[in-house]
């Protein structure tokens, strides 16, 4: 399986092209919509997601409800471009340009990607850097998802942390109608409130927040990935999208920072037989060992920078002028820590759906379930 999104944050439409999917998975429009109005949501998110209602078009690969085995094309409209159809036309002309960005501001891509391609107005580059691309990943991802649920796999994503106050609650499967129904996606009704106050408080002084996401599997048969392979390690691959997700800055699997300061007795996992299959009674590794699941629950923790535009600008210089001035402000989240979890369980989602298929792929889901299962009753019996 593999995809490509395309578009831009106020452009017309978002774009993604998935390939590689078997025929006779059951597929709708209603088991993508949900997860587009999950990434919207969250306490401390600006105006943009008023003007939204995300819903996907499916345009191609799947017939009567289910796909095809041909290309899935998914559209998501962007109805804020209405206010935007003069400044993004595609048409040439329109100099001088109308709200042309030229005070680059720290820590987004507006600088650097403007030297890359050689843009003064570097709204040429927020405009495909913005995270409103993951809505379009988001979309390819709750496809993923379903192929995953229809192989017995389970995800969930919470919020750990935000501006360090911490989810004392342990993580537990039990929980996710409370994270759900949070908009701090956190079961933790103490934190969540502690959250909503830092994030007002942020708001108020123009500042903004970040914090810690983890996101779970479980279901996952052995043997995902590879230790053969340095580009087929399942961790490694599993890093790589977290941090391309936008203002991700770190990937923990498991404990892994907090199993850096014990001894290997306080963190390998012991490995047990009983009652006719393999077991263990911790899970320190996190699911992972030596670039492959390893039938415990997948565990990945993820560190979000604070959002980039700040409505108390940072110093910085006009990139027409070279004259030192303050940072653009352009409407923004405070935070956004809530809906990266979202983003980040739907791309991990598709890295779990890469892999199963090239372990267990076939044309047809039945072939695929069959593998799967044929699997798991070998692992258990091994
Ligand atoms: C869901 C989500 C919403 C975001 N919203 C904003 C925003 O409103 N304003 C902003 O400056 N950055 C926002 N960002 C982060 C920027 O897109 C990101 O920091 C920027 O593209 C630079 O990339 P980098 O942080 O990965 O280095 C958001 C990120 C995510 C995941
Ligand atoms: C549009 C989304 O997020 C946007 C991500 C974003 C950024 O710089 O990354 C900046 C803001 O864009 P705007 O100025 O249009 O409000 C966010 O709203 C979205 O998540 O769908």
């Amino acid at each position: 399986m593999r995809y490509l999104t395309a578009g831009e944050s106020h452009g017309p439409q978002l774009t993604a092209i998935i390939e590689g999917l078997p025929a006779q998975l059951p597929l709708e429009k209603s088991d993508i919509d949900p997860w587009l109005r999950k990434r919207q949501g969250g306490y401390g998110r600006g105006r943009r997601m008023v003007i939204e209602t995300d819903e996907a078009e499916i345009l191609s690969g799947v017939r009567a409800g289910r796909t095809t085995g041909a290309p899935i094309t998914l559209v998501i409209q962007n109805r804020d471009h209405r206010n935007w159809t003069e400044i993004m036309s595609p048409e040439p002309g329109g100099e001088p340009r109308k709200k042309a960005l030229t005070d680059a501001r720290p820590g987004h891509a507006d600088l650097t990607g403007g030297i890359k391609y050689r843009h003064k107005d570097l709204r040429d580059v927020l405009e495909r850097a913005s995270a409103r691309e993951t809505a379009a990943r988001v979309a390819v991802g709750s496809v993923a998802l379903k192929l995953l649920s229809e192989l017995g796999v389970q995800g969930a994503n919470y919020v750990s942390s935000l501006a360090g106050i911490e989810t004392r609650q342990a993580f537990s499967w039990d929980d996710l109608d409370a994270i759900e129904d949070s908009e701090l996606r956190t079961p933790d009704v103490d934190a969540a409130a502690r959250m909503r106050e830092r994030i007002d408080q942020a708001k108020k002084d123009g500042d903004t927040l970040g914090g810690i996401l983890e996101v779970r599997f479980r279901g996952l048969p052995v043997g995902l990935g590879s230790y053969v392979h340095y580009d087929r390690k399942l961790d490694g691959r599993i890093a790589q999208v977290c941090l391309s997700v936008q203002a991700m800055k770190g990937v923990e699997i498991g404990r892994a920072f907090e199993n850096a300061t014990r001894p290997g007795s306080g963190v390998h996992d012991a490995v047990y037989y009983r009652e006719g299959s393999y077991a263990r009674d911790t899970n320190a590794a996190g699911g992972l060992e030596a670039g492959m699941t390893n039938g415990e629950e997948l565990i990945v923790r993820v560190a979000m920078k604070p959002i980039a535009t700040l409505m108390k600008p940072l110093p910085t210089v006009n990139v027409v002028t070279h004259e030192p001035s303050d940072a653009a402000r352009e409407r923004s989240d405070t935070t956004a820590v809530p809906a990266a979890g979202v983003i980040l369980q739907c791309v991990i989602g598709c890295v779990l759906a890469e892999a199963m298929l090239e372990k267990f792929g076939g044309d047809t889901m039945a072939e695929v379930q069959e593998r799967v299962s044929a699997a798991r009753a070998y692992s258990q019996a091994y």
